[in-house]
């Protein structure tokens, strides 16, 4: 495992280079320091905008890799959505989460009974938002939805899923907001908007802090 995060990391560190980022000196530095600073994903910004992403499935030993413009990709192999339209016969994504607030949990429920009913083709949770984003990215899942997420739960996969021909929305339709603690991740814009349609969103505080 190791390795691959040190694979990671100099990916990172190369293309942040060539955006012309300024790489803090712990992105140089042994795998540790990254293993306890960021434990599912690496992803470096550019003028507030996400120029590319790593996430690493230690389970199956899984590096996914997106670019912006340069495309996405698993383990070297070009990634692609599966580009289903049709939410009757799409496989969705989705996790319990971690609050246990039963109201919380309530709508968390509900919305998975509102897209059942559809119906959709099932329902899945793999556990790890940034894992899931990539199902989405290489055609496993047609769709995942999560609120209650952070920015760095999605900021790499987001790439990931957009360079393999997907769309990531946020949870109420519109565009995707980093901070906004919510995601959608597609195959079509189609089936992202269909989801959105059904989902009661959850009360979040924002990652920025910002009021919504
Ligand atoms: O354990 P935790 O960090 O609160 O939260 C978890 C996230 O890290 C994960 O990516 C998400 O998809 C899960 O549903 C869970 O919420
Ligand atoms: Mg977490």
């Amino acid at each position: 495992m190791a390795d691959q995060w040190r694979e990671a990391m100099e990916f990172a560190v190369q293309v942040a280079k060539e955006a012309g980022a300024v790489i803090r000196e712990a992105l140089k530095e042994d795998v540790s320091v990254m293993l306890k600073s960021s434990p599912a994903d690496l992803v470096t910004a550019t003028d507030q905008k996400v120029e590319f992403g790593v996430v690493y499935s230690c389970v199956e030993d899984k590096m996914y890799t997106g670019r912006k413009g340069k495309g996405a990709y698993c383990n070297g192999q070009k990634l692609q959505v599966s580009g289903q339209k049709d939410v009757t016969k799409s496989m969705i994504i989705t996790e319990l989460g971690s609050n246990r607030n039963p109201e919380i949990i309530k709508i968390v429920l509900s919305n998975m009974e509102r897209l059942l009913c559809i119906p959709i083709h099932g329902i899945r949770a793999v556990g790890t938002a940034a894992v899931n984003m990539c199902l989405v990215a290489s055609g496993g899942a047609d769709a995942y939805y999560e609120m209650g997420i952070h920015c760095w739960d999605m900021a790499a996969a987001a790439v990931i899923v957009t360079e393999a021909g997907g769309v990531v929305l946020d949870a109420k339709g519109g565009p995707f907001d980093l901070m906004s603690c919510r995601v959608i991740a597609a195959s079509s814009k189609e089936i992202g908007e269909r989801i959105s349609k059904e989902l009661q969103l959850i009360p979040l505080v924002r990652d920025d802090g910002k009021k919504e």
